[in-house]
């Protein structure tokens, strides 16, 4: 069942049209990973099914009752409180019951990796730390639907891990949308891709089922080094790309091209490794689309 369904949004901010006609839903328990370049409208969706953005028309329609929990971009937190009298104040601002703020507010504080900061005060939060209390303040009332603006941008490689690790266990039971620019890391934690560009849905659907659309074949050459590489790929009649020590061929591994390459690998080629099919990278894809439009 769908958890949330949106048509025909649109939001038009004066003249500047930064959402058009957008329709989507999302499914029960699963994460949907909106990309975009900047300005595509996903902090305009996101503020809209929030509740804090009215659109210009359509719908969105909430299948259920219970809360949600949502990461602004840049999460507003007030520098004079400490980490947990924040959270607190969010718990019962989101009505999280009064008998259950504190043990709710430290259990989150831990399970977002400041439990050790819970009595500091957020104004000397360094901008990793921010998004992590950002990202409690989004959870902590346990809500079935989460939108997340940007979750990790701020965060070092290390702390990205932390928290998509994190997102990935929140998955079970909760619906997540979430925006991103990283495309590792909607790589790895999507059900459904929304590709927004200039605030229209222009590729949408699974990581396996984009792929496809966008593959093109061709086959990598694994070597021992960069040299061996471009020796390969000097003078060569397939188009090849070397890519250090990777050489990319421009061919169907089924097509009759093949047949071919590899009688050359087998007689003259030093050092390979191994050839496999390539396979496009979500980053590929995105530039493929974006550069389309
Ligand atoms: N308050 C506003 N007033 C006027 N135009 C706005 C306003 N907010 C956003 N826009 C415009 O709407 C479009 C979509 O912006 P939005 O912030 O939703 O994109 P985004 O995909 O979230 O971008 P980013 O990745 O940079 O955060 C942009 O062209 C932006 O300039």
């Amino acid at each position: 069942m769908s958890i949330l369904e949106i048509s025909n949004l649109t939001k038009r901010y004066g003249e500047e049209l930064a959402v058009k006609d957008l329709s989507f839903s999302l499914e029960q328990r699963t994460s949907t990973a909106l990309i975009g370049p900047n300005g595509a409208g996903k902090t305009t969706t996101l503020s809209i099914l929030a509740g804090l953005l009215k659109q210009t028309s359509g719908s969105v329609q909430l299948n259920y009752e219970s809360g949600i929990g949502f990461l602004p971009q840049h999460p507003q937190l007030f520098p004079w409180l400490t980490a947990l009298e924040f959270l607190e104040m969010a718990a019962r601002l989101s009505g999280v019951r009064a008998k259950d703020v504190r043990r709710q507010s430290i259990k989150t504080l831990e399970m977002v990796g400041l439990g050790s900061a819970a009595n500091k005060k957020t104004g000397a939060f360094s901008g990793g730390m921010k998004q992590r209390l950002g990202l409690a303040q989004a959870i902590v009332h346990q809500p079935k639907l989460l939108l997340l603006d940007e979750p990790v941008s701020a965060l070092d490689p290390a702390g990205r891990r932390e928290i998509m690790d994190l997102l990935k266990s929140l998955q079970h039971d909760t619906t997540i949308l979430y925006s991103t620019h990283i495309l590792n890391d909607a790589e790895e934690m999507t059900d459904q891709l929304l590709f927004l560009q200039h605030g229209r849905l222009v590729e949408q659907g699974s990581l396996a089922e984009v792929k496809e659309r966008y593959a093109e074949p061709s086959i990598r050459i694994r070597f021992q080094d960069a040299n061996c590489a471009s020796r390969f790929a000097e003078g060569n009649r397939w188009h090849a790309i070397t890519k250090g020590a990777s050489v990319v061929l421009p061919i169907d591994e089924n097509g009759p091209q093949m047949k071919e390459v590899l009688s050359v690998l087998a007689s003259s080629a030093e050092g390979i490794i191994g050839v496999e099919r390539q396979k496009a990278t979500l980053e590929e894809i995105f530039l493929k689309v974006a550069g389309a439009e």
